[in-house]
């Protein structure tokens, strides 16, 4: 029997994990999953019970939470040799993983992914001895993500980004940066840059157009020095996908990419605070299985139409 381990934070997103619980095992029980779950407690829980149920040889890791939460799972799994597929409950603030996944928010339906689903490659994204599976930034206009009180995102939710980007945006001083990408280079000031893998990242869904989970490339976005009103136009016009002709903005696809900052510049990995610059940035071909919708998706070049098998 398929053995999988739910792994959920109690405290993301509205709160309702714990009482959706029993409905999820119950789901996977259903089509013959073996379940068990463990509730995190706080920083770094989600990845160290996420290995240890890779170490216990558990088929099927899920991951229920926001981006961090799905973010430490991925860590948790990452290293192993042998690394169990991974299924996604969102249930976070703005779950931009999930998103790009196109898994819906509503649990029921979260659930008909996981016990209908196909299991697609998805490429991981790798910075010094940790892992991203949706973008990693650094630039001033990035800590905002963590900035965000927990209270005020469970009650306002992504309007809460919002709320402190606005609220940020005249402080924003550049910083003076090396980007090698694949051989070439950029140098110059910068507001913000961008490794993303895939297309939709803190609530905009065409910030990466180009961007596929499972083509062994990152997309990379720099935004170079602006002043208020540039970075205005830019962000408007990044709710439509058109900041990528912007000449105010680099956009760029690579596999491996190194950074140096002559500025102290902090690091963000999926949402959550990653260390500080320099970063050289690896893109891990397909590195991780996970449940996805059964349908073809535009987030992906290759459609696997592998299910999970219960019998071996
Ligand atoms: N029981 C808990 N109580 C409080 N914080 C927790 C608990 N378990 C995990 N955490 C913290 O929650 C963070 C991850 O939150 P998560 O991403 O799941 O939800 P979110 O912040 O609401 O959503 P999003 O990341 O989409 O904005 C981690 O930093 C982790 O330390």
């Amino acid at each position: 029997m398929k053995r999988a381990r739910l792994i959920y934070n109690p405290s993301s997103g509205r709160e309702q994990m714990k009482k959706n619980l029993p409905y999820i095992l119950d789901r996977l029980e259903k089509v013959g999953f073996e379940t068990s779950a463990h509730a995190t407690t706080g920083k770094d829980c989600a990845k160290r019970a996420a290995k240890q149920a890779t170490e216990r040889g558990f088929d099927l890791v899920i991951a229920a939470g926001g981006d961090g939460t799905i973010n430490e799972v991925v860590n948790g799994i990452a290293e192993q040799e042998k690394r169990p597929s991974l299924g996604v409950i969102p249930a976070g603030t703005t779950n931009d993983f999930a998103r790009a996944l196109h898994i819906p928010r509503d649990i029921t339906e979260a659930c008909d992914v996981l016990c209908n689903g196909r299991l697609q490659n998805v490429d991981v994204g790798k910075v010094g001895q940790d892992y991203f599976i949706n973008i990693a930034g650094a630039g001033t206009l990035t800590e905002l993500t963590y900035e965000v009180p927990s209270r005020l995102k469970t009650m306002i939710g992504q309007v809460a980004y919002y709320v402190k980007g606005f609220e940020k945006l005249p402080s924003i001083r550049p910083s003076h940066v090396t980007i090698e990408y694949d051989g070439k280079k950029f140098e110059g000031e910068i507001m913000l840059f961008l490794v993303s893998n895939t297309n939709s990242v803190g609530g905009f869904e065409k910030l990466a157009p180009k961007a596929y989970l499972d083509d062994g490339l990152f997309d990379l976005l720099i935004l170079k020095k602006t002043n208020l009103a540039d970075a205005v136009r830019v962000v408007t016009n990044a709710l439509r996908g058109e900041h990528i002709h912007d000449d105010r903005v680099l956009y760029i696809q690579a596999s491996h990419i190194i950074v140096h900052s002559e500025q102290d510049l902090h690091l963000n990995l999926d949402g959550e605070y990653g260390g500080k610059l320099p970063g050289e940035f690896s893109n891990l071909h397909n590195h991780i299985n996970v449940i996805v919708p059964n349908k073809k998706l535009a987030c992906f070049q290759t459609t696997t139409n592998e299910s999970f098998n219960f019998n071996n």
